[in-house]
């Protein structure tokens, strides 16, 4: 709406990160809050930091409300090509889960283990001392 369907790269798009010229990209569109950032409730610092990157999670994170998602349309300018934006790292799966429930029965003979070895030597310890030392001494 409004844009014509140009393609920026998130190069380009970090070129516009000031308050004279300041683009935010949201959900693989780029916007041109240039205008918007005094009006902005949340104020310009907020936006400007979230230049020169997806600012999706940003944006999210904030839980603007609908009313807020449809003032974007206003300012858009064209779609961010995405191969250039780095992988989102935010949602790294827990791949430890099937894992640690394997590992857990490994860890509890470790755990026996490190109890009942130092009784070992220190039995075995005893158990030499009485054998070799004399009755009298
Ligand atoms: C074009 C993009 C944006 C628009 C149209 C926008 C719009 C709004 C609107 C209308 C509000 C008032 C509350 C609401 O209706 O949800 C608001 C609040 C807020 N926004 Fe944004 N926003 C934009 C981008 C951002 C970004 C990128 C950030 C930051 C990381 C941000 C941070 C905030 C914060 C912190 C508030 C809360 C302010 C407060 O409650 O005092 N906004 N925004």
């Amino acid at each position: 709406m409004g844009g014509d369907g140009k393609v920026f790269t998130l190069a380009e798009v970090s070129q516009h990160s000031s308050t004279q010229d300041c683009w935010i990209v949201i959900d693989g569109k780029v916007y041109d809050v240039t205008k918007f950032l005094d009006d902005h409730p949340g104020g310009d610092e907020v936006i400007l930091t979230s230049t020169g990157k997806d600012a999706t999670d940003d944006f999210e994170d904030v839980g603007h409300s609908s009313t807020a998602k449809a003032m974007l349309d206003e300012y858009y300018v064209g779609d961010i090509d995405s191969a250039t934006v780095p992988a989102k790292t935010k949602f790294t799966p827990p791949p430890k889960q099937t894992e640690s429930n394997q590992n857990k029965s490994s860890d509890f003979v470790i755990k026996i283990l490190q109890f009942l070895v130092p009784l070992l030597i220190l039995g075995l310890a005893l158990g030499i001392r009485s054998y070799t030392k004399t009755p009298s001494s």
